[in-house]
């Protein structure tokens, strides 16, 4: 339902607006980055900070900085997903669940917040004040919240309140962007199993981690992201026992780093000293 083919994004070294753009040097963010998302699935993209996570979501979503070198192509249903089509589709069927908080808007209570999303994704607006109540509701957001600013509201809850946003939205692309960063594990099995029912009702979900543990449980696939490359992409299965089934160094090294992993990594060590003895 999602094809990103061969997206390369360059930004400008020095995005201060003062440097003359003959000038200006560009980095590679997003290098010939190819994947498709399908329906139904939960497709967790895992990579260290700086890794291109967030601007994969920005150019999906048609939020990038400018300005923006970009190459390549998206298609979304077949058919190509340009700067109008994003506008058209943002907030109605593609949702983003942004990573920044600042995203909230400080001067509106958290409640009519979400009611207007629900709004600009067609609901009329008696229905989209109830269902942006039920939805707060369903992510633990008492009435004192709901009527809260965004300052009066803790990291966890203003993230919460963006996932409700999203919910409301209906949209078939969901894109959580470290959605369950700073939420206590009680709080981030709901947002994450969240996600999960939105795929299981069929839409596409998008889950953005630096936290292979918080992917893996939820997601059908992974993709390992490093240095705006596209690593490698594997079923959450591959990543068990040794990690034999990941095809690259980097996922398998992800993967045994992870604390619970620390037995198989010293059985590796000691199997790869054994070797360099021998
Ligand atoms: N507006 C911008 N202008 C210039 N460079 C940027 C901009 N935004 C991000 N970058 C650079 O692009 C790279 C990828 O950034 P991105 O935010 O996508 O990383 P990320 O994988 O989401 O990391 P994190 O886990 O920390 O959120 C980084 O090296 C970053 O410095
Ligand atoms: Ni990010």
């Amino acid at each position: 339902m999602l094809t990103i083919d061969r997206l390369t994004l360059q930004l400008p070294y020095y995005a201060d607006g003062y440097t003359a753009w003959w000038k200006r040097r560009w980095a590679t963010c997003l290098d010939a980055f190819s994947l498709t998302f399908s329906p139904g699935e939960v497709h967790a993209v895992v990579g260290a900070s700086g890794a291109g996570k967030s601007l994969l979501a920005y150019a999906i979503m048609g939020l990038l900085p400018t300005p923006a070198r970009l190459n390549g192509q998206l298609y979304y249903q077949g058919k190509p997903l340009d700067a109008s089509r994003q506008r058209r589709l943002r907030g109605r069927e593609l949702a983003l669940i942004p990573q920044s908080l600042s995203a909230l808007d400080p001067l509106v209570r958290t409640q009519r917040q979400v009611a207007w999303a629900a709004q600009r994704a067609g609901q009329p607006s008696a229905h989209a004040w109830h269902a942006s109540q039920q939805a707060l509701t369903h992510y633990q957001l008492d009435a004192r919240a709901q009527q809260a600013y965004a300052h009066e509201l803790s990291g966890g809850m203003a993230r919460r309140v963006l996932t409700a946003m999203a919910h409301v939205s209906q949209a078939r692309l969901v894109i959580a962007d470290e959605p369950s960063v700073g939420l206590d594990p009680h709080q981030r099995q709901r947002v994450l199993g969240a996600l999960r029912e939105l795929a299981d009702q069929g839409k596409t979900v998008i889950l953005i981690t630096h936290d292979l543990r918080h992917a893996l449980p939820i997601a059908d696939h992974v993709t390992i992201m490093r240095g705006g490359k596209l690593i490698e992409t594997a079923p959450s299965s591959a990543f068990q026992g040794s990690g034999a089934a990941l095809t690259s160094a980097y996922s398998q090294a992800l993967w045994l780093a992870l604390p619970d992993n620390a037995f198989a990594t010293t059985t590796i060590s000691r199997r790869e000293q054994e070797t360099n003895v021998a």
